[in-house]
């Protein structure tokens, strides 16, 4: 964390979800959020979680966002932010053109919409799959808000994933990992600058 924040990132996400490797207990994002705060913004990530997890979550971390990973109906995104009064972020998973329908209906109540790949067959996380989707898919897509892009972005495709997307902002998990869940500082840096178009001293 302590890289994305030297080097400027908007948003940090903390992973609450069992099941991932990059899970991390109510204590240590409490920490992590602590490191973030007044540098950039706290993205709390969760899967269908109900709504006592979300108080404890705001409770202890107070992040500035959910990113709804799952597959949360409108309504509870609207009880969700009347509740609690943080932004959400809501993930949708996209393969075909058919997939970007529901986003004008998320659109209504979610202040964002990120749009990830769809999870492979067997996979049991959501998200962080590191596989990407047909960005040419977002090209023409009007939506009320600008949208994030993730899933399976690196350095190495990260401009042309901006460049066909029309995205406004991007999300990278897999692509800056030297492995499963661990985080590379290297990778960090050579993503954001790819991202913002600048090249990296060495390369
Ligand atoms: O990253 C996880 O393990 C995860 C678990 C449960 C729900 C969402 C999760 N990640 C979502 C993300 O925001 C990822 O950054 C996004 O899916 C892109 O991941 P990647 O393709 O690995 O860059």
């Amino acid at each position: 964390m302590r890289t994305a924040l030297d080097e400027g990132v908007d948003m940090v996400g903390l992973v609450f979800f069992p099941k991932s490797p990059r899970h991390v207990s109510l204590s240590a994002a409490a920490h992590l959020a602590d490191m973030a705060r007044g540098k950039a913004e706290i993205v709390a990530l969760t899967v269908n979680m109900d709504l006592d997890g979300l108080s404890r979550i705001k409770e202890l971390v107070r992040p500035d966002w959910f990113q709804l990973h799952g597959s949360e109906p409108v309504e509870a995104i609207a009880a969700i932010k009347v509740m609690h009064q943080v932004k959400i972020m809501k993930a949708l998973a996209i393969s075909e053109l058919a997939d970007l329908e529901q986003a004008h209906m998320y659109g209504a109540v979610a202040d964002r919409i990120l749009f990830d790949a769809k999870p492979p067959s067997g996979s049991e996380l959501p998200g962080g799959n590191g596989v990407s989707f047909d960005w040419t898919l977002l090209k023409d897509l009007d939506l009320a808000k600008p949208f994030m892009l993730s899933g399976g972005l690196t350095t190495e495709n990260v401009s042309e994933a901006i460049e066909q997307s029309g995205a406004a902002a991007i999300d990278v998990s897999s692509g800056v990992e030297r492995e499963k869940g661990v985080k590379d500082s290297d990778l960090i840096r050579r993503f954001v600058a790819a991202a913002r178009g600048v090249t990296v001293a060495g390369e």
